[in-house]
C-alpha cells in the first residue's frame, strides 16, 4: 500500500452508461471530489459501445448526481470540464476511441497521471476487456477494478483469473465486493476487537447462531436480463453474504491496519467454510417473476435464497451461520445478528428471547443489544428490551458511501477491503454443491412476504430475527 494519493489520475469507467455507474460509481466519484479526496488533477473517461459527445456524457453524470448523489455540485462547471467520453466499444480487434481519448486526457493533465480502469460491465465482459487492455498497451502502471460477480462458478472464476494473471500483476487487481466497503461491515471488526463487551461473546462458547439477513423489497424488472441469468444465490450469497460471513468468522489479525494480514484472515475464514449441503438451502421465486419482460417463461431462477453454512474451525465449530436474501420481500434490512446462548443460573429458563448482538449494515450502521430486563412493577417479571446505538452518532464522524470508500482505497493502493483470488476460489468451492444436479427447485412465494415458509426451519429454534 502506498498510503498516498497520486498527484493526478485518469479514471476510465467501462460501462459508464449502465445501472451501477449511474447509481453508485458516478455519485461516489463526485463524493470524493466534494470531500477533496481525489488527486488535485483528475479526469473521468466514460467508455462504452455507443457514441456520445463529452457534453452529452456530462449531462448524464449530472443527472446521476441529481437522482442518486448529493445533487448538482456548486462547482459543476469545473467538474464538467473533467469529463470525457470514449465510444465505439473496446475489444482486442478494435479499441474504439479509447486510446486517443486517454492520450488527450493525459496531455491535458500533464505529467504522468495514474490510470484506473473500472470495469462496471456485465461479468461476461470482464475477460474480453482485460485482454483488450493488454493488447492495446493500457495496463502499464494501471490499476484495474473488477465488479462482482468475479466468475459465476469455480470453472469460470478460474478461467477469468488465468486471463487476469496473464495480463496484470496481482497488485494491479482490485476485485470489488462493495459490502466490504460499507461503514458497518468495517465496524464489525472494530466493535469486536475494541470492545470486550462485544468481542468477549465472539465464539461458539457464547453464540448459538449467526444470522446474516438481507431481505430486499426491491424488484428486478429494470435488470431482468442480468438477473434471470444470475439469481439471488449468485448475485448475493456467494458474493456479499459470504464475505460478510468471513468478516464475522475471521480470527483476529495481529495488525488490523495491515492489508495483507486482514486479507489473509478473511481468506482463512472462507477456507474453513464447509461446502454447502443442498438440504441446508431453500430457494424461492416470487409469484409473477416469470411475467417480467426479459425473464424466461419457464425460468427456474431463484429470487430468494436461505442457506445454513458451517464454519469448520475451532471458534465456530457447531454454530450455524444462517443467511437469507431475496427480492420483493416484506421489508428491506441488512443485519448481522449473533444469537447468544441462554445464561446459566436462576433465571436461565425464564427469558422469552435469547440475547442478541445486532449490527445493521444499512447506511452508516447501527448496533443493538437485545436483552432481558425486569418488567417494571411490583413483581419479578421479565421483559425483552433493546438498546440501540447509531454508529454515525460519533463526534467528527462523517460516514462515506461504500463505492467512494473503495474507490479511494484503489487510489491509495490499499487492497485490504477487496477480495482475493484464493478467497474467491474457496467461496466458489463452498458454493459448488448449489450449482450441481442437487440444486433444489425454487419454491413460490408471494411478493411482499418473507419468502417460502420452508426457510423458517433453517433459522430454528430461534427463528429469523428480522421479522414483522
Ligand atoms: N446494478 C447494480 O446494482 C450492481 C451491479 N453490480 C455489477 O456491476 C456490473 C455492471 O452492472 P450493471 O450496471 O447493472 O449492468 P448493465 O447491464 O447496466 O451494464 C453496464 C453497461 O455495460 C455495457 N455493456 C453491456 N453489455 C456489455 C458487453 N457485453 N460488453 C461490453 N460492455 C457491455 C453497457 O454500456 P454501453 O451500451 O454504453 O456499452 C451497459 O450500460 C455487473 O458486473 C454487475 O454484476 C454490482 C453491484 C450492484
Ligand atoms: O450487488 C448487489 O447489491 C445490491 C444491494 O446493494 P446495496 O448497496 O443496496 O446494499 C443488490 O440489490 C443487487 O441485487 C446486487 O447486485
Amino acid at each position: 500500500m502506498t498510503d498516498q494519493l497520486p498527484e493526478s489520475v485518469v479514471v476510465v469507467l467501462f460501462g459508464a452508461t449502465g445501472d451501477l455507474s449511474r447509481r453508485m460509481v458516478l455519485p461516489a466519484l463526485l463524493e470524493l471530489h466534494a470531500r477533496s479526496l481525489l488527486p488535485r488533477e483528475w479526469v473521468l473517461v466514460g467508455a462504452g459501445r455507443g457514441h456520445r459527445s463529452d457534453e452529452e456524457f456530462a449531462a448524464e453524470v449530472l443527472a446521476s448526481a441529481e437522482e442518486f448523489g448529493a445533487g448538482r455540485p456548486d462547482d459543476w462547471d469545473e467538474i464538467a470540464g473533467r469529463l470525457r467520453f470514449a465510444g465505439g466499444g473496446f475489444s482486442v480487434d478494435d479499441p474504439g476511441e479509447l486510446p486517443d481519448v486517454l492520450a488527450r486526457a493525459r496531455e491535458d493533465i500533464g505529467g504522468t497521471p495514474a490510470v484506473v480502469h473500472f470495469l462496471a460491465v456485465p461479468p461476461e465482459a470482464f475477460e474480453p476487456t482485460t485482454r483488450a487492455l493488454g493488447q492495446h498497451g493500457l495496463t502499464e502502471g494501471a490499476r484495474v477494478v473488477y465488479e462482482k460477480p468475479y466468475g459465476t462458478s469455480a470453472d469460470s472464476f478460474a478461467a477469468l483469473e488465468r486471463t487476469v494473471q496473464d495480463v496484470l500483476d496481482e497488485d494491479q487487481v482490485f476485485r470489488i465486493d462493495h459490502f466490504l466497503g460499507k461503514e458497518a461491515v468495517q465496524n464489525l471488526y472494530v466493535l469486536r476487537f475494541a470492545n470486550e463487551l462485544v468481542g468477549g461473546m465472539w465464539s461458539r462458547e457464547h453464540v448459538a447462531q449467526v444470522q446474516i439477513d438481507v431481505p430486499e423489497t426491491l424488484d428486478v424488472a429494470d435488470r431482468a436480463d442480468f438477473y434471470d441469468a444470475t439469481g439471488a444465490a449468485l448475485d448475493m450469497l456467494v458474493t456479499h453474504l459470504f464475505q460478510v460471513a468471513a468478516q464475522v468468522a475471521m480470527e483476529p489479525p495481529a495488525d488490523l491496519r495491515d492489508a495483507d494480514q486482514l486479507l489473509a484472515a478473511r481468506e482463512d475464514a472462507i477456507a474453513h467454510f464447509r461446502p454447502i449441503d443442498p438440504d441446508d438451502v431453500v430457494l424461492g421465486q416470487f409469484t409473477g417473476y416469470r411475467d417480467i419482460d426479459g425473464v424466461a417463461d419457464d425460468s427456474r431462477t431463484d429470487t430468494f435464497v436461505a442457506a445454513r453454512l458451517w464454519v469448520d474451525n475451532e471458534r465456530w465449530r457447531g454454530v450455524p451461520f444462517v443467511m437469507r436474501t431475496g427480492k420483493r420481500m416484506a421489508a428491506s434490512a441488512q443485519q448481522v445478528t449473533l444469537v447468544l446462548r441462554s445464561p446459566s443460573g436462576p433465571l436461565s429458563e425464564e427469558a422469552e428471547e435469547p440475547n442478541t448482538i445486532r449490527v445493521s449494515l444499512t447506511g452508516a450502521g447501527s448496533l443493538a443489544f437485545g436483552v432481558t430486563v425486569k418488567t417494571p412493577g411490583p413483581d419479578l417479571g421479565l421483559s425483552a428490551a433493546a438498546a440501540r446505538l447509531e454508529l454515525d452518532d460519533v463526534e467528527e464522524g462523517d460516514s462515506i458511501a461504500p463505492y467512494a470508500s473503495l474507490l479511494h482505497d484503489v487510489l491509495l493502493g490499499d487492497r485490504s477491503l477487496f477480495t482475493t483470488a484464493s478467497g474467491l476460489a474457496a467461496a466458489f468451492d463452498a458454493f459448488a454443491p448449489l450449482q450441481g444436479e442437487d440444486r433444489p427447485d425454487p419454491l413460490p412465494y408471494e411478493p411482499g412476504s418473507w419468502g417460502p415458509a420452508e426457510a423458517d426451519r433453517l433459522a430454528a429454534p430461534h427463528g429469523w430475527v428480522v421479522r414483522d
